[in-house]
C-alpha cells in the first residue's frame, strides 16, 4: 500500500486502526502519528503538529481524537487541507459542516465511523464524503479502511448517527453480552472462571460461525440451535418477549444515536 498517512490521536481507536495497517503491510515510513503522551510504536511519533517532519506530505490525515477536543486540535493541520490532503475523521457526531468551518469550505473531508475490530482486520467503517472529495480521494480512503475490514459509503450524512449507534458502538454491546452471560452462568451455579470461559468461547464461536456462514441470516443460525420445546426455546421465550432484547436494543441504539446528534452541537 503506498499512502502517506498522518494519524492525529493514537488512543484506543487510532491505535486499533494503526495496528491493522501495520499488520497489513502499510510501510512504517509512510505513517506519522501525533500523540501528546508519546507512544512506543514502530512508526514516527511526535507530540504535536509542530513536530511533524518538514516535507512530510500526507495523502490522508486521519483524525482520531475525541470529538470534544477537535476544535482546538484542527487548526494546526489546516495547511494539509490546502495542500490537497483528504481529512478522514472518525470522531463520533462531528459533522462535515463543522470541519468545513475549521479547515475551509474547499477542504476535502470524509466523515467516517469505524469500530474496534479494525485492530484484527475485521472492522466495518461507514464513510460519508463532502463535495470536495473526488474519486481518487474516495479510493484512497477505501483502500486505507479496507486494510482493516469492510467499508461502505453513504451519501446521506443523516444516516451517520444510526451507523454510529449500530456498528461504531456495537462491539461494546457484544462484549456486554459476554459479560452478562458469564454472570448469568454464575447465578445458575457455575464457578466464575468456568462461566467466563464458556461465555467468551460462545460469543467468539458464534461470531465466527456467523462470519463463515455469510449467506445465512442470523435468524437461521438461531433456529439451528433451537430444538422444539428444548432449552434454547425456553430461553428465547424470555429474550424474545415483548419487553425482551429487541425492545431493549431499540432503546439502546436510539440513545446512542441521540448522543451522536448531541455531540454535533
Ligand atoms: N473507541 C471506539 O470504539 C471508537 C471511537 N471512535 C472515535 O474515535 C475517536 C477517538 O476515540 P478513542 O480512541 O476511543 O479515544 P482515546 O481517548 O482512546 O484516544 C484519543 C487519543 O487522542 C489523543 N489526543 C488528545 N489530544 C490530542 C492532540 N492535541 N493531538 C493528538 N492527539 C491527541 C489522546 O491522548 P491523551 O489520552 O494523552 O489525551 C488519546 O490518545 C473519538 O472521536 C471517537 O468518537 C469511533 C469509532 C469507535
Ligand atoms: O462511544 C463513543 O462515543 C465512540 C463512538 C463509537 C464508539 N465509541
Amino acid at each position: 500500500m503506498s499512502l502517506s498517512i498522518l494519524l492525529v490521536g493514537c488512543g484506543k481507536m487510532g491505535g486499533a486502526m494503526l495496528s491493522g495497517w501495520l499488520d497489513r503491510s502499510l510501510r512504517a515510513e509512510d505513517v506519522v502519528v501525533v500523540e501528546p503522551g508519546g507512544a512506543e510504536l514502530p512508526v514516527k511519533v511526535v507530540a504535536a503538529a509542530d513536530g511533524i517532519p518538514e516535507g512530510f506530505r500526507p495523502d490522508v490525515v486521519v483524525l482520531a481524537v475525541k470529538p470534544q477536543v477537535m476544535d482546538d486540535v484542527l487548526p494546526a493541520y489546516a495547511r494539509f487541507a490546502a495542500a490537497g490532503a483528504v481529512f478522514l475523521s472518525i470522531a463520533a457526531g462531528r459533522t462535515l459542516a463543522s470541519f468545513e468551518r475549521l479547515l475551509g469550505a474547499d477542504a476535502a473531508i470524509v466523515r467516517a465511523m469505524p469500530n474496534t475490530p479494525a485492530a484484527v482486520g475485521r472492522g466495518i467503517t461507514v464513510c460519508c464524503p463532502n463535495d470536495a472529495v473526488g474519486p481518487a480521494m474516495r479510493d484512497q480512503c477505501t483502500m486505507l479502511l479496507e486494510a482493516v475490514g469492510q467499508v461502505a459509503w453513504v451519501e446521506d450524512e443523516g444516516q451517520m448517527d444510526a451507523v454510529t449507534a449500530v456498528s461504531g458502538s456495537g462491539p461494546a454491546y457484544v462484549f456486554l453480552l459476554a459479560e452478562t452471560l458469564a454472570r448469568a452462568g454464575e447465578a445458575a451455579g457455575l464457578p466464575a472462571s468456568l462461566a467466563a470461559q464458556l461465555a467468551r468461547a460462545t460469543v467468539c464461536g458464534a461470531g465466527e460461525l456467523m462470519h463463515r456462514c455469510g449467506d445465512d441470516e442470523p435468524a437461521q443460525l438461531r433456529k439451528n440451535v433451537t430444538s422444539p420445546n428444548g432449552t434454547t426455546a425456553a430461553a428465547l421465550d424470555v429474550l424474545m418477549a415483548d419487553d425482551g432484547l429487541a425492545a431493549l436494543m431499540e432503546r439502546a441504539v436510539a440513545a446512542a444515536a441521540r448522543r451522536s446528534k448531541e455531540l454535533a452541537s
